[in-house]
């Protein structure tokens, strides 16, 4: 659980007024997520999701809400944000900007099966072709540059044979272009735990936005790849229910093995980041950098091909 803002109930109830979801019957912090304080809220009028966001500069955070009200009124299931009178997406609450979210039904799979895998396939590509074309979208925040930036820095923290590793593959990484890639919005961290599934199989809910930029859509099929697809069976039906809606290109195949690395790379320093600068929360999040050293290791000794 990460809840690093706490929420005190009368202030809760006067910031809720605005938007007119009914008199607050409680609230209580969710046993999930990493980077921002979530909690439940609900009120005489229903089940809500209240977003503190702990460190989103404000323009991004717009992006972000945007986005996802975009992608709800498009008929993806996605949580769309609640707006005042004035039509703000977000305003503050102790002290940090907050946001009101449609509460989805379902519950997150951890053990997905193919079947699962080529859903969640093809509703990645429905939303980033939902996606593209919403205008003024920022980059991707944790994208080549900050991949390089914060492996540098990490460089110092490490083991020797982490430190080896690490610096290899940066330089590795720096080599890539992904210009010729085809690009769109993103949403670079659908994990298992950012998906809900109803009782048909179906996903009901896709959440966590707040890592979300433009960057080659490959990569974003990688990230799903790499948290979803532990065997060829999972990966193809992922590839195959993705390129149902948007067909892969023949250069999207060429920079897979380099693109997978790449999604490895940047969750192992996400992670290893979590450890070695741990941020002082009520109830802090913590998850094993090691997987994704050893997934990365695993495809820098043996590159896999894109399925299909
Ligand atoms: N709109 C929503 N509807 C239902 N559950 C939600 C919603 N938003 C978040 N959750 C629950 O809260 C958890 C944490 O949310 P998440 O956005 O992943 O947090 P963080 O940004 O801190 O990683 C999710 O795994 C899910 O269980
Ligand atoms: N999904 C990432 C980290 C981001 O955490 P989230 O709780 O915001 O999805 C990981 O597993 O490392």
């Amino acid at each position: 659980m990460s809840v690093y803002t706490l929420v005190g109930r009368d202030e809760l109830a006067a910031w809720l007024r605005p938007l007119a979801v009914g008199e607050l019957i409680e609230h209580a912090g969710i046993a999930a997520g990493m980077q921002n304080s979530n909690y439940f809220v609900t009120t005489a009028h229903g089940r809500f999701v209240l977003t503190l966001f702990e460190s989103i500069a404000p323009a991004t955070l717009a992006f972000y809400l945007r986005l996802q009200a975009h992608l709800a009124d498009a008929g993806l299931p996605c949580p769309h944000p609640y707006a005042d009178p004035q039509g703000n997406y977000w305003r503050m609450l102790c002290g940090k900007p907050a946001a009101l979210l449609s509460c989805l039904p379902g519950r997150a799979i951890e053990e997905p099966t193919a079947v699962h895998c080529r859903a969640i396939g093809a509703a990645l590509a429905r939303l980033h072709l939902a996606a593209a074309g919403l205008a003024d979208a920022p980059a991707n925040p944790c994208g080549a540059a900050w991949r390089q930036a914060v492996g540098s820095s990490l460089l110092a923290a490490l083991s020797t044979d982490e430190a080896a590793l690490l610096a290899d593959e940066l330089t590795f990484q720096s080599a890539q272009n992904w210009k010729a890639l085809p690009q769109g919005v993103i949403h670079a961290d659908l994990f298992r735990d950012n998906v809900l599934w109803d009782d048909c199989g179906q996903p009901s809910g896709l959440l966590d936005f707040y890592f979300a930029g433009t960057d080659a859509w490959l990569f974003d099929l990688a990230v799903v790849a790499n948290d979803w697809c532990p065997d060829g069976e999972k990966l193809s039906a992922l590839c195959g229910g993705y390129g149902e809606i948007r067909p892969l290109t023949d250069g999207e195949r060429v920079a897979w093995p380099a693109v997978r690395r790449a999604a490895a790379l940047r969750f192992w320093l996400l992670r290893l980041e979590a450890r070695h600068r741990p941020r002082a929360g009520e109830v802090v999040t913590v998850k094993n950098p090691d997987d994704f050293r050893h997934l990365l290791e695993k495809f820098r000794l043996a590159p896999d091909a894109l399925p299909g």
